[in-house]
């Protein structure tokens, strides 16, 4: 399985990304935010967290505007797999390629720790691994963590079995409690808290690690 992992000006998740992917045995390729074209037969795009441009105009506006992000977007068209972690699903959002938006944390802080989350759907290549209702725990590090959804579309995600993660204990504010929302095709994944945090015993916890066995296993030919 191939998974290219972006890089933007000012992420900083990029490497860890790529550590988690690689122990789960894909085949990594870092992919610098000018180039345009992915390289040949990437099967996932990784969109790492940080603070690309700076956090400039709204988390992951301008990323959203890089020369390979029109290459990431056809390839969701296309039916490839994209995952979008904290700034990553900040992007997501700002593509369009998720429905909603991230906006400042209720609390108006930046969090970093550790939050609890129930799997809200196992039916997708990212969650595939866990149990429905499995409480895991993963970091969460941001300020704009809070997902605007209106009822309606609320409605829609529950309806469609699309919201991945939900909040125990809400953090941010976000609608419903949601912590990771999939695609209408449930190929894309945007979600807050940093599996690749929590993936291997060094982290201190290794619930995330699940999320990368689970979409490289799906993705590899037997
Ligand atoms: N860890 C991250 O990806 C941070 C995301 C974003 N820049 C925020 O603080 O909201």
């Amino acid at each position: 399985m191939k998974a290219a992992v972006l890089v933007f000006p000012g992420s900083n998740c990029d490497r860890d990304l790529a550590v988690a992917f690689r122990n789960a045995g894909a085949d990594v390729t870092m992919v610098w935010h000018k180039d345009s074209r992915l390289p040949a037969g990437t099967d996932v795009v990784a969109i790492p967290g940080g603070f690309s441009f700076g956090d400039y105009l709204r988390c992951g506006a301008i990323a959203a505007r890089s020369p390979i992000t029109g290459s990431v977007v056809d390839h969701a068209r296309r039916g490839g797999y994209v995952l979008g972690i904290c700034n990553g699903f900040q992007v997501l959002t700002e593509t369009g390629l998720l429905p909603g938006a991230l906006m400042r944390n209720a609390g108006l802080k930046f969090l970093c720790k550790s939050v609890e989350m129930v799997v809200g759907t196992t039916a997708s290549a990212f969650t595939a691994g866990y149990g429905k209702g499995q409480r895991v725990s993963i970091p969460i590090a941001h300020h704009d963590g809070n997902y605007v959804a209106d009822d309606r579309l609320l409605a829609r995600l529950r309806d469609e079995d699309r919201v991945a993660f939900r909040y125990v204990d809400n953090p941010n504010g976000s609608a419903g409690d949601i912590a990771g929302v999939l695609s209408e095709n449930r190929r894309v994944l945007g979600m807050m808290p940093h599996p690749e945090r929590a993936a291997e015993p060094a982290h201190g916890g290794t619930d995330g690690a699940a999320l990368f066995r689970a979409l490289t296993g799906a993705l590899t030919p037997a």
